[in-house]
């Protein structure tokens, strides 16, 4: 007899014990494999996934980009000012891009650092998840895999470059970008343009869909800048090539970078030299860094530093971005800002 005149068998308190083990796991199975995934995943990812995933992202953000602009439901506001005092535009073709991409992203790979240029203050439960497959373009020219640690990596998005442009309705500047830097270095780069449905993609040391193109003016190069945020760039560039330099206004600092590449569209502005001498964030310039890297060209601030993808957004220093020329004797070139 126990001492509360109760008689305990033991056959029952293994079966009572086994019965509360099978209530405690049904509860919390959900939980454990999650726990099991997220580890397991933890540890690596794929760069060759994380290119395809990138595509898809970009793809799906310029479509929310695309809608929004052709229902003329825009609903523009000012999030506040660059350091300039230019007013930096929202809308709701960027929150809505954000939403796609950040959470595309994030819902298929938890644990990786993904810095968006947005940000989603109603955190709307957005709960699409990447199928994992990964286009042919990309498997034929990218054969095999490769695996770096999570912890290495920064994702940088801008649901929608050119945002100014994209308000006047300027819609061949607009482009949606996703970047992959491993230790602060940009090895992927995605630049999309939702207008035109093109998208150039690029895994450095892997392969891209894209080209530089076979001549470039390095003498007297044609410089591409800013509309919106020139700063004194027109000066700078022609005192380092020549009052009769050909200065390029455009928008978007996607748009740019393309504009150095052999892209398959007339209608994109051709030029030799990309030059930007206001303060610029990671997530404008980081997948046009991956891009050029990937195809042999260069990208750096206006002294000829690399710039680090890790860390915080700001990039200082202006940039510089070439393709197929001396980098280092066009940066020699340019003045001391
Ligand atoms: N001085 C500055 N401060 C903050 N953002 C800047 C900037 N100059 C350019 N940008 C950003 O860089 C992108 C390209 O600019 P531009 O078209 O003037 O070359 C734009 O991105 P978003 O449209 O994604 O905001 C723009 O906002
Ligand atoms: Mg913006
Ligand atoms: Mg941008
Ligand atoms: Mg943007």
């Amino acid at each position: 007899m126990s001492p509360m005149g109760i008689r305990l068998s033991p056959l029952g308190v293994i079966i009572f014990c086994l019965l509360g083990l099978g209530v405690i796991y049904h509860l919390y199975s959900g939980v454990i494999a999650n726990r099991i995934a997220s580890f397991r995943q933890a540890k690596t990812v794929d760069l060759r996934e994380l290119l395809a995933l990138s595509v898809e992202a970009a793809v799906l953000g310029g479509q929310e980009v695309k809608r929004i602009r052709e229902e003329n439901a825009l609903h523009e506001k000012s999030k506040g000012k660059t350091r300039e005092g230019a007013k930096e535009m929202l809308t709701t073709g960027d929150l809505f891009s954000h939403r796609k991409m950040f959470n595309l992203i994030r819902n298929t790979f938890p644990n990786l650092q993904v810095n968006s240029e947005e940000h989603d203050d109603a955190s709307v439960h957005e709960t699409s998840v990447w199928n994992h497959v990964i286009p042919e373009d990309i498997r034929n020219t990218i054969s095999e895999s490769r695996e770096v640690p999570t912890e290495s990596i920064t994702v940088w998005i801008d649901p929608l470059d050119a945002t100014q442009e994209y308000t006047e309705d300027l819609r061949q500047y607009v482009t949606t970008m996703v970047c992959v830097a491993v230790d602060g270095v940009p090895v992927i780069g995605v630049i999309h343009k939702p207008f035109s449905a093109y998208t150039a993609w690029a895994l450095v040391d892997g392969g891209s869909n894209i080209k530089a193109r076979t001549s470039y003016n390095e003498k007297s190069p044609q410089i591409i800048v800013s509309r919106s945020h020139a700063g004194k760039v027109k000066a700078f560039a022609q005192k380092a090539f020549g009052n009769d330099t050909v200065i390029i206004p455009a928008g978007g600092a996607g748009y740019k970078v393309l504009s150095l590449l052999d892209i398959p569209d007339e209608k994109h502005e051709k030029a030799d030299v990309y030059i930007h001498v206001t303060y610029i964030k990671k997530w404008d310039i980081c997948a046009g860094n991956a891009l050029l890297k990937a195809l042999g060209g260069h990208m750096t601030t206006l002294k000829g530093e690399e710039i680090d993808y890790a860390g915080s957004e700001a990039s200082e220093g202006g940039l510089v971005a070439s393709i197929n020329m001396n980098h280092k004797a066009l940066v020699d070139k340019l003045p001391n800002m």
